[in-house]
């Protein structure tokens, strides 16, 4: 039964059913012939009503042709500013290296176009803020600006922030890591670019900081207290090419309220192999890790009743294991740690774990009753960013510009602790 439904939502995202799209169905168009943008937009549209991916533009016809193509997208721009100048477009979806964001998404804005904007929103909180609190934005009736934090908007995270505000206790300490498998990213990806903003923290990283940030709210500064990072390999003549690439990062933050935090991100990250494995052989294999998040709370003192005398401590610690990727299976675990004490003694200790999932918001919920079990968070963000367009209610799930800019502020500060620049600002102008 298990295997069959992670076979049937698998499925039915690949073949997803298809109804015909409405007259007034919002035309996007895929700034870059990017490798992301099929997950992100050009699947999740086809089941959805209101959407049409109309254009694709690229810095190369030919390839941008092909791309068409392969997408079945009717029309091909063969510069980013020509799908701007393309009155048929309502909206862009940007997926190009992160160093040209904050440009293109107010030369979109300025255009007229609401923008989906792939995270991280801009190369440093300097752009961010410049760009979520510019006049074309903050007017009234501008076009919709989304920073594309697509695991936000699954009903699986959802329920774990849920679980997260009604766990007993105060929050102890908080755990977010995303590693990729060797292989993933060629030497040659954007990731590993500083001119184009590229960098661990700015990459894997911002999804365990961003999980972190939303456990505790936005109002909450993490002050970061250290950072490792791992640079770039040298190349063979021994010199590191981009000295201000961190392909791995770990991060240490506390809070004023003396919070815990750890952050983990890997690019190449290997292993997780049993030692009796040669090192030689498991560095060809991919690794696996779930992208996880996990928060411990202070224990609190249970209803002592029926302890005789004993005080009854409870401590919980919940973990969201894959958050960014939960259609495919996710799973949160509820621990809850029991200790009896008398005095000082430790009398008897158990531990009680129940499991979740949440494909769907709760039954009964009118959300429900919209999504579907098999959407991906591509999914979900996209039914989102068309209601707010459209003016629709929605499921009330949104990342706003105040948030995009906190965002940037905490890898900013990170990059700063770690001895490294922020990501370089554009010189773009508007
Ligand atoms: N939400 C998510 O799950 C994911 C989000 N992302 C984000 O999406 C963005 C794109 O990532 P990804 O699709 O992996 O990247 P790709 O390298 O596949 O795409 C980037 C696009 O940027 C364009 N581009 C413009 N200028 C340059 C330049 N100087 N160098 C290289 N490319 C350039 C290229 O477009 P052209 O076709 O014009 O040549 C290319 O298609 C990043 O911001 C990344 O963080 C990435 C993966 C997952
Ligand atoms: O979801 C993701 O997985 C792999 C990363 O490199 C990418 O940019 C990120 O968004």
């Amino acid at each position: 039964m298990f295997a069959l439904d992670i076979f049937q939502r698998l499925y039915t995202v690949i073949y997803p059913p298809t109804p015909p799209k409405n007259d007034d169905a919002i035309r996007i168009g895929l700034l870059g012939a990017s490798k992301i943008a099929p997950f992100v937009v050009v699947n999740p549209a086809r089941s959805h009503p209101d959407v049409i991916v109309a254009a694709v533009a690229a810095r190369d016809s030919e390839r941008a042709k092909k791309y068409a193509t392969a997408h079945g997208i009717p029309i091909v721009h063969s510069s980013y500013q020509e799908m701007l100048d393309d009155p048929s477009i309502d909206a862009i979806y940007i997926a190009l290296p992160n160093g040209l964001h904050y440009e293109w998404a107010l030369r979109s804005i300025r255009a007229g176009k609401h923008v989906l904007l792939e995270k991280p929103s801009c190369s440093n909180a300097i752009e961010a803020k410049k760009l979520f609190n510019h006049p074309l934005i903050t007017a009234q009736n501008a076009p919709v600006l989304l920073e594309a934090f697509h695991y936000q908007f699954h009903p699986a995270w959802q329920t774990y922030l849920s679980e997260v505000r009604k766990s007993p206790g105060a929050i102890k300490s908080i755990y977010g890591e995303f590693f990729v498998s060797p292989g993933i990213l060629g030497p040659d990806d954007i990731r590993f670019k500083y001119g184009l903003a590229g960098g661990c923290m700015m990459d894997v990283g911002t999804y365990p900081l961003s999980s972190v940030r939303q456990i505790l709210g936005r109002d909450k500064i993490l002050e970061p207290t250290s950072v490792s990072y791992r640079g770039l390999p040298p190349g063979a003549d021994g010199t590191v090419t981009e000295p201000q690439i961190d392909e791995a990062v770990d991060v240490t933050y506390r809070t004023t309220d003396s919070i815990d935090i750890l952050v983990r991100g890997d690019q190449v990250a290997e292993g997780n192999w049993p030692s009796f494995f040669p090192a030689s052989w498991t560095r060809k294999l991919p690794s696996f890790y779930w992208p996880k998040n996990s928060v411990t709370f202070e224990p609190v003192l249970a209803d002592t009743s029926n302890d005789e005398g004993s005080q009854h401590f409870v401590q919980r610690t919940l973990t969201m294991r894959n958050f960014i990727i939960p259609t495919f299976y996710h799973r949160i675990d509820i621990s809850d740690e029991h200790t009896l004490r008398r005095g000082d003694e430790i009398t008897k200790t158990w531990n009680e774990t129940t499991y979740k999932t949440a494909y769907n918001w709760p039954e009964g919920d009118k959300r429900a009753a919209v999504y579907k079990d098999w959407w991906t968070s591509y999914r979900c963000q996209l039914e989102e960013f068309v209601n707010r367009v459209k003016g629709r209610e929605g499921s009330g799930v949104w990342v706003d510009g105040a948030e995009s800019i906190a965002q940037m502020e905490a890898i900013d500060r990170t990059y700063e602790k770690a001895g490294l620049q922020i990501r370089p600002t554009s010189t773009f102008e508007l």
